[in-house]
């Protein structure tokens, strides 16, 4: 018997990069796709249960961490990643029909697109005021408004042709290879099992700073041969200078070596919020460091298990 159909939120409206991320991502055509127009709210409808998930940016290769979805996770009430997607993002210029290139003064744009596309901007328009929105495809629908006192969008060109905008220019991004990760985020649960080639995410915060803090954290991950693939430090809010670092590590947390780093890190710091462990979006199996695999941490703990002469089944 069919279930029902899951349902996710995005940062919307229909057309944003979120948007097509998801449609990557969710294979039944019955799922129910809510548009939210702020992270804040599609995050928030996850938390009272409104969708089952959503899915968010959370960073650029180009412009780095999305404050808006890193904040929320670690500091709103607590949500984890359940799964990533990988999205190379290309930008178009798009305008009502008819307007010419030299017509255009005010831009809108989400300000990660407008940050990845400065110096098109600033070559080409560069007496063009470029004001911010919460999506690209928002920003499209607000110029293909009738009477619209904007001039045009920065979005993809599924948002381009979808809200009747017509382009001025495509591929105006600065870097022509820049990728977006998003994040489905859902409410706490049971982990997913590990596949293999897994992520963990995680946000510490120190007990205070001290010579070697930021050392004595890296140290939990490398003395077990886990890799990071970010590290991130966000102001923690407190005071001028003090700061949280937001680490997504390679593996799972059923992994013994990744289990023992978290136990050091739960030892050594204020806080971690546990931000999921969930398949990598590129597949690629964690590299596994000798001395480091499950069995070696079982046999370790039956060695010592032994040394402490108490009888250990084989
Ligand atoms: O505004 C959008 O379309 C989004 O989904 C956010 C975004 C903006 C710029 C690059 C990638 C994602």
């Amino acid at each position: 018997m069919p279930g029902t159909p899951a349902s996710y939120g995005y940062l919307g409206p229909v057309g944003t990069f979120t948007h097509q991320a998801l449609l990557t991502l969710v294979g039944d055509e019955r799922a129910e796709l809510a548009p939210y127009a702020t992270v804040g709210q599609a995050l928030q409808a996850v938390r009272d249960g409104v969708v089952g998930s959503a899915l968010v940016p959370i960073e650029n290769s180009v412009e780095g961490g999305v404050s808006a979805t890193l904040d929320n996770l670690t500091y709103g009430d607590p949500l984890v990643i359940v799964r990533e997607v990988l999205l190379p993002v290309q930008f178009g210029l798009y305008a009502r029909p008819g307007t010419t290139l030299g017509e255009v003064r005010v831009v809108l744009t989400h300000p990660h697109a407008a940050a990845q596309c400065r110096e098109w901007l600033a070559a080409h328009l560069p007496a063009a005021q470029v004001v911010e929105r919460g999506s690209t495809a928002g920003a499209a629908a607000e110029v293909a408004q009738p009477g619209s006192s904007v001039d045009a969008a920065v979005c993809a060109q599924v948002a381009g042709e979808l809200y009747g905008l017509e382009a001025l220019a495509s591929a105006i991004a600065d870097n022509a290879d820049a990728v977006t990760r998003f994040v489905l985020v859902a409410r706490p649960g049971p982990v997913g099992a590990p596949t293999g080639a897994d992520k963990t995410s995680v946000v510490l915060f120190m007990r205070d700073n001290h010579p070697g803090a930021l050392l004595q954290i890296l140290e939990q991950f490398a003395s077990r041969g886990v890799d990071l693939s970010r590290i991130e430090s966000r102001p923690t809010r407190r005071t001028l200078g003090d700061y949280c670092f937001a680490i997504d590590a390679e593996g799972h947390v059923s992994d013994a070596r990744l289990a023992e780093a978290m136990m050091g890190l739960y030892r050594t710091c204020a806080e971690v919020v546990f931000l999921g462990s969930y398949p990598r979006a590129d597949r690629t199996a964690v590299d596994v460091r000798p001395g480091t695999a499950n069995a070696d941490y079982d046999a370790a703990a039956t060695w010592l298990e032994r040394l402490k002469g108490r009888a250990v089944p084989t």
